[in-house]
């Protein structure tokens, strides 16, 4: 099987490369930093706090939405109750660009997450230039070092940090070399694309009490929230399951209350 996320970072190397060449600042300057974490901690006291995320396309399923409108998108999810947004800016593979984040975040008043893969720490000062509010660092693609220079850059500039595992020996890595006190668990396995929700399941007991984890991909209905509360889990990144519904505010209200229409 060939490695996905091997090749993803390969093609990401070349791509961060140029952009160092061109330099920053060709976006005007980013509004303060909005809460990441904060915004998700409080709304998981109320219940289930969601991350939406505002995804075109993806390497395993191709284009997931055609008519597509990141600021509307970005209105219709805070309209349906979710705390924060993801916002995917991978050209290549996503169909994402930074465009994309910068005008679903003027639109809202949600804080951002910029789905990407971040390999360099330059990547932090060009998404806070953006205007992200937090980055991703996914730990399957980075070394021990590398991973931490990122965290620090990122945390230096006030963005909070997501880190993403899919496996005990990801969390045990993460938990000895980050600070971060965000966790996701990536349902879908980045190197074949397989998705399993058993995988939060798996990996919750392991997640220290102050640390907050986030359930990501493969969530399609109100009862899959629920069965992740059975493990404790009441935060979750979601993005093709409302991204393919006609009216994406109230499938993102049916997903967080259960209530249809
Ligand atoms: O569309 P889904 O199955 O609801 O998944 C959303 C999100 O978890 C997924 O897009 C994602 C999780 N980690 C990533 C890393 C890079 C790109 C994308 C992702």
């Amino acid at each position: 099987m060939t490695d996905r996320l091997a090749e993803i970072c390969a093609t990401k190397r070349i791509e961060v490369a140029a952009r160092k060449v061109q330099g920053l600042s060709c976006w005007p300057e980013p509004s303060p930093v909005r809460g990441f974490e904060s915004a998700l901690r409080n709304k998981a006291d109320t219940g289930f706090a969601l991350i939406a995320e505002i995804k075109k396309a993806s390497p395993s399923k191709g284009l997931i939405r055609a008519d597509f409108d990141p600021p509307a998108h970005a209105q219709a999810y805070q309209a349906g109750g979710a705390a924060c947004l993801s916002i995917l800016t991978d050209a290549p593979y996503f169909q994402g660009h930074e465009d994309y984040l910068v005008s679903a975040r003027a639109a809202c008043d949600l804080p951002v997450i910029r789905k990407d893969f971040m390999i360099d720490p330059w990547q932090c000062a060009e998404s806070r230039v953006m205007g992200a509010d937090a980055i991703l660092i996914i730990v399957a693609a980075l070394d021990d070092m590398a991973m931490s220079e990122i965290e620090d850059a990122a945390l230096a500039l006030g963005l909070d940090v997501l880190v993403e595992v899919h496996d005990e020996k990801e969390l045990e890595r993460a938990l000895s070399h980050l600070k971060s006190r965000l966790i996701g668990v990536n349902n879908r396995n980045l190197k074949s694309f397989d998705v399993d929700l058993a995988t939060t399941e798996r990996l919750a007991a392991m997640v220290p009490s102050d640390k907050l984890l986030v359930c990501e991909s493969g969530i399609a209905s109100h009862a899959d929230c629920v069965r992740m509360a059975d493990s404790g889990v009441h935060t979750f990144l979601v993005g093709e399951s409302l991204m393919r519904q006609e009216n994406i505010e109230n499938a993102t209200r049916s997903l967080l209350t259960g209530q249809i229409g």
